[in-house]
């Protein structure tokens, strides 16, 4: 598990250290393995250090800091090395320690700013050192106009690697919200604890990888904001059948999707929950969609009826549903029935408050804002898209459900918290259906589920280990083309195999 803290924690964490006199070794050690990551990264990317190019932006806080520091032990291992200064006064031992190595300076202008971002694409590397936890909205001119150079991995051919001094510039340490102009960086070294807004929205974009160098905080860090399961967390929730188990007792799934308009989601739903593994899936709806369901999914046990005549462990309700009254109603009875339920897509909107954490509503962006201005909370989709995580949070404060807000960082928050974020997906699956999907695999590890309740964020973490297994698919799916949700539940399989055997 990957335990995430704001910004602000961080920086009460580290203020014992600097009270007693340890801020100049922190920062050592942080500089350190800036250094140690960024020359790993070019001796993958070049094979050696040695003439490679530099350029470190360098602004006027710690951060600055850290990364001239960092530059100035590249520029002893044969690096050349430009220090951009994005303000007046920059750490002054840092900048000292760099001119030593030989490393050349000059101070970023609007005027120089085309020059600046020529000198960085002809590069092999940037460090981004010009804001830290310090910083307080977006990029100010004239940094703000370096926030266009794109890091390798946006950009086929010729890029440098662009290389994050504990966070992007210009994001929210604390929510992942970019209120302004920001740099997207290729990795993020991020030091004493990964920050929550390397995991959320705009900043989850534009970290890339994240690695963490331990510079000795965490005794001094309490709850975490945000937590990443790891494979190891979610092999541990995946329910395996048991000798003496049987059809009933490993679990049996309702699923209420798919009306006469959209019959196909229900199809995808299905076959995600089969591939997940369950002991039955019952499946309920109209006739047209039942036949289809039935040629695809023999296995299926497809009836006509509602949602209190039918035995299950837990639902699956929404997908594909349109404005088919039926589907609506199983929706409504499958949150009032008190057994773990998935409600998604149109069934979003029949949503009211006082729902229970075990009900687990699974909107993307557009579902999120409907759903809040629905219940009072008038907000736009940009919003929802710029700070993702308090949107979460209040839509599930609110209603009292555990909510899971689709993204590339998908966020799952429990009523109260905590809060997850799995970030293993590729843009690939951003595909019709292959929310369906996502909506047949958390119902299967609902239904298997053995632990029960399990205290609170028990149900959060179950949409968490199914928005990773979704992402991991759907990666694996990628590497032969693009992403067909018809094939996830292919892809599904592989991934709990791979689960189940490590
Ligand atoms: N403390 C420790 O123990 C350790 C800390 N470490 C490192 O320190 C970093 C935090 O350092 P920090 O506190 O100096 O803040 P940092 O983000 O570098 O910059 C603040 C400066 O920027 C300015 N500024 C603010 N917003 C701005 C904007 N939008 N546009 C332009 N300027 C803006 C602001 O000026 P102001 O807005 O107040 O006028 C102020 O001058 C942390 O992320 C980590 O890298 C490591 O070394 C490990 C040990
Ligand atoms: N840019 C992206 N990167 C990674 N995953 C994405 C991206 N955009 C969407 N996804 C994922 O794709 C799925 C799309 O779900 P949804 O919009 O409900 O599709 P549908 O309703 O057509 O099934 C979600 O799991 C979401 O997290
Ligand atoms: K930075």
């Amino acid at each position: 598990m990957i335990s995430a803290y704001p910004g602000t924690a961080v920086r009460a964490a580290e203020q014992p250290l600097l009270d007693a006199g340890a801020g100049p070794e922190l920062m050592q050690k942080a500089a350190y393995g800036l250094y140690r990551a960024a020359a790993g990264l070019l001796l993958r990317r070049r094979g050696r250090i040695y003439g490679s190019k530099t350029v470190v932006l360098a602004g006027a806080g710690n951060n600055g800091g850290d990364a001239l520091y960092a530059a100035s032990r590249l520029l002893a291992r044969g690096s050349s090395s430009t220090a951009v200064l994005t303000a007046e006064d920059v750490h002054s031992a840092a900048l000292a320690a760099f001119r030593g190595r030989g490393g050349k300076v000059l101070t970023l202008t609007e005027e120089n700013t085309g020059t600046v971002l020529a000198l960085c694409r002809s590069s092999d590397l940037v460090l981004d050192g010009i804001l830290g936890t310090g910083g307080k909205g977006g990029l100010r001119a004239p940094a703000a106009g370096l926030a266009v150079l794109e890091p390798a991995r946006l950009r086929r051919g010729q890029a440098p690697a662009v290389v994050a001094c504990d966070l992007p510039s210009g994001i929210s340490a604390d929510t992942g919200a970019a209120p302004g102009a920001f740099l997207r960086a290729d990795l993020t070294v991020t030091f004493g604890a990964p920050k929550t807004g390397l995991m959320a929205g705009p900043g989850a974009e534009a970290a890339g990888q994240i690695e963490c160098v331990d510079i000795g905080l965490s005794t001094h860090l309490e709850a975490p904001g945000i937590q990443r399961l790891e494979a190891a967390d979610i092999a541990g929730l995946l329910t395996v059948p048991a000798p003496g188990d049987h059809k009933y007792s490993r679990g049996v799934l309702g699923i209420a999707a798919g009306s006469a308009a959209y019959p196909g989601a229900a199809v995808l739903a299905t076959g995600a929950a089969l591939a997940t593994g369950v002991g039955m899936v019952r499946f309920l709806g109209p006739e047209p969609v039942r036949r289809l369901i039935n040629l695809q999914h023999p296995e299926a046990v497809c009836a006509e009826s509602a949602v209190a005549q039918t035995h299950v462990q837990a639902w699956v309700a929404g997908p594909g549903a349109g404005q088919d009254e039926d589907q609506r109603q199983r929706a409504v009875d499958a949150m009032a029935s008190g057994l773990p339920a998935v409600i998604d897509a149109d069934a979003i909107s029949a949503v009211v408050s006082s729902l229970g954490p075990q009900v687990i509503l699974t909107p993307h962006a557009g579902e999120l804002t409907a759903l809040l201005t629905n219940l009072g909370k008038s907000t736009d989709r940009a919003a929802v898209e710029a700070d993702p995580l308090s949107h979460v949070r209040r839509a599930a404060d609110l209603t009292g459900a555990t909510v899971l807000l689709k993204g590339w960082a998908t966020l799952v928050a429990a009523p109260g918290g905590p809060v997850y974020s799995q970030a293993e997906a590729t843009p690939w699956l951003a595909t019709a259906g292959s929310g369906d999907t996502l909506s047949g695999i958390l119902g299967a590890l609902l239904a298997t589920d053995s632990a029960g309740p399990g205290g609170p964020g028990h149900y959060a973490r179950l949409a968490a280990a199914a928005a990773s297994i979704h992402g991991r698919a759907g990666a694996l799916s990628a590497l032969e083309g693009p992403v067909e949700a018809s094939r996830l539940p292919a892809a599904i399989r592989r991934v709990l195999a791979g689960f189940l055997q490590s």
